[in-house]
């Protein structure tokens, strides 16, 4: 089964004068239960539109997208934004903000507790969770969105530019630890980036965006290129060195 499906989708945008926009006519796109697809393409052909229906926040207007077989919605997604600054609650300690999800649902403590430290069994959380999000870097404090976002148990993921508002050196520590996370959740993932080589990084298939109506013009499986990701790795750790 496939872990995320888009079938034949057709999706038009309205545009403030009343014009439309077709974004996407007959599209297809396939994620296995455990890959990661990054996707790169033009500004505006619909990457962020793609997300939001994949996560059920919109609908297509024709077509079908399925999560595990299931309409989106059925299942629980995490969906993790570019902008970090305003997805933390800056009142709420490191630890209250990843389990804030849990607290919604109105979860006791103790049950809590427990499922955090299941997810820092698999995923290693190198700071201090009594701190405050101003009290950490752009990249610590979008890492702890991206474990927010995981703390529910999806059973997938769907990332928006997560670097854009990172410097290199934080777009760097969080692309080592994304790449973490993606190891050891093993689930569907749809990762939006501008920068090829965050892709490269961390997808396991790259797909090329057409200009509107999108399509995908080409698409790279970078898992199996193993000479170009070690000499990327060995370029890395002197970049990481520094940060
Ligand atoms: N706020 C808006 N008002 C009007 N039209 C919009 C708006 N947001 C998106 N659109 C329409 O939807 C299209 C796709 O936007 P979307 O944000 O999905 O693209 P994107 O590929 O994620 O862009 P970017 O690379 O700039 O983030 C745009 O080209 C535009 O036609």
């Amino acid at each position: 089964m496939w872990g995320i499906e888009v079938n034949n989708v057709t999706k038009k945008a309205i545009l403030p004068d009343g014009t439309s926009d077709l974004l996407f006519e007959n599209f297809n796109l396939r994620v296995k239960e455990s890959e990661v697809v990054g996707i790169f393409g033009p500004n505006g052909c619909g990457k962020t539109t793609l997300l939001n229906m994949v996560s059920g926040i919109s609908r297509p207007d024709s077509g079908e997208i399925l999560i595990f077989g299931e309409k989106p919605g059925e299942k629980r997604i995490a969906y993790i934004f570019q902008d970090y600054r305003s997805s933390l609650f800056p009142w709420l300690t490191v630890r209250d903000n990843i389990v804030f999800p849990l607290s919604l649902r109105k979860m006791n403590k103790r049950d809590i507790d427990e499922k955090l430290n299941r997810m820092a069994e698999n995923i290693k959380i190198s700071f201090d969770m009594a701190k405050y999000p101003y009290q950490l870097s752009g990249g610590q404090q979008q890492y702890i969105s991206i474990l927010r976002g995981l703390i529910s148990d999806p059973v997938a993921m769907l990332i928006d530019e997560p670097f854009s508002a990172l410097d290199y050196s934080n777009s760097l520590w969080l692309m080592k630890k994304m790449s973490e996370i993606m190891d050891a959740v093993k689930i569907p993932a749809i990762l939006v980036a501008h920068d090829i080589n965050h892709l490269m990084r961390l997808s396991h298939r790259i797909c090329f965006f057409s200009k509107k109506p999108t399509g995908i013009i080409k698409e790279r499986h970078i898992k199996s290129d193993r000479a170009w990701r070690n000499q990327y790795f060995k370029y890395n750790e002197i970049l990481e060195a520094m940060h």
